[in-house]
């Protein structure tokens, strides 16, 4: 269920709540606004648009690294933006895993020391070893990457260590954005099949931004961010 209504849903229900929330960046005089966007636990949407349409702010807002300057963001009951940016820091690394367009690995550092980051950001006790070599069968990476610096991969098995590395703190809620853009198109369906096996196995919900409509298809629900939210000119150039 994905809902522009005025209906008020089970608020235990939902994966992501957003209020009346605006923002705009410090050096732009565009306001950001979504009046009100629910979206359940266990959905995966396809959120699309034009390129400049808002669709990577949105996902920061909801990953907590943009702060809205008015409104309010709920990601599975917990009002992020209500949280200090340490708190908010530390939920995103429990609670959501984001796969970014350029991975965002540290390259001098190994497979293993990438994820074990992430393990370390959630304070999480988990057995990062153990878990990786669970998810390396599935995401079709060998053991022998496990050790190898992120710079000496190839874009692909980038791409499967950002997902490894995204799933590492089993999120609630997944954020992906345009991760296939640097794909052919059967690698780009493997891609797929992988993060589709993974969001299964973890009960996850997934909101996923492309501009690739052949990825359409591996969704059942297409939200353009045009339906979400608004861009206006802020006159004032400040909130
Ligand atoms: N750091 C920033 N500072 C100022 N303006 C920004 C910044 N990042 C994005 N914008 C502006 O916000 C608007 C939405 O950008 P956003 O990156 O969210 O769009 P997008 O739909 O993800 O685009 P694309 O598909 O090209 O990645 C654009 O007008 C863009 O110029």
């Amino acid at each position: 269920m994905t809902t522009v209504s005025q209906e008020t849903p089970n608020a235990e229900s939902l994966a992501v709540a957003m209020r009346n929330v605006s923002f705009s960046y410090p050096s732009s005089k565009s306001l950001f606004s979504c009046n009100q966007w629910d979206l359940a636990k266990g959905e995966r949407i396809f959120l699309h648009g034009a390129s400049g349409s808002g669709k990577s702010t949105m996902l920061n807002l909801l990953a907590g690294i943009s702060k809205p300057t008015a409104g309010e963001i709920k990601i599975n009951g917990t009002h992020i933006n209500g949280l200090s940016q340490s708190k908010r820091d530390r939920f995103r690394a429990q609670h959501i895993g984001v796969v970014f367009q350029q991975f965002n690995l540290v390259p001098y550092l190994s497979v293993l020391q990438n994820v074990q980051l992430a393990a370390y950001f959630a304070k999480s006790s988990i057995d990062v070893m153990g878990k990786i070599k669970e998810m390396l069968a599935l995401l079709k990476l060998s053991e022998a990457v496990i050790d190898k610096p992120v710079s000496d991969l190839s874009v692909g098995q980038r791409q499967r260590v950002a997902i490894m590395r995204a799933f590492i703190n089993t999120p609630d809620l997944l954020l992906v954005d345009e991760p296939t853009s640097s794909l052919d198109a059967n690698a780009r369906d493997g891609f797929m099949r992988m993060l589709m096996a993974m969001c299964d196995r973890n009960n996850a919900t997934l909101i996923f931004v492309s501009h690739d409509e052949a990825l359409r298809e591996h969704f059942s629900l297409h939200v353009p961010v045009s339906s979400l939210c608004s861009w206006s000119s802020n006159v004032e150039g400040k909130v």
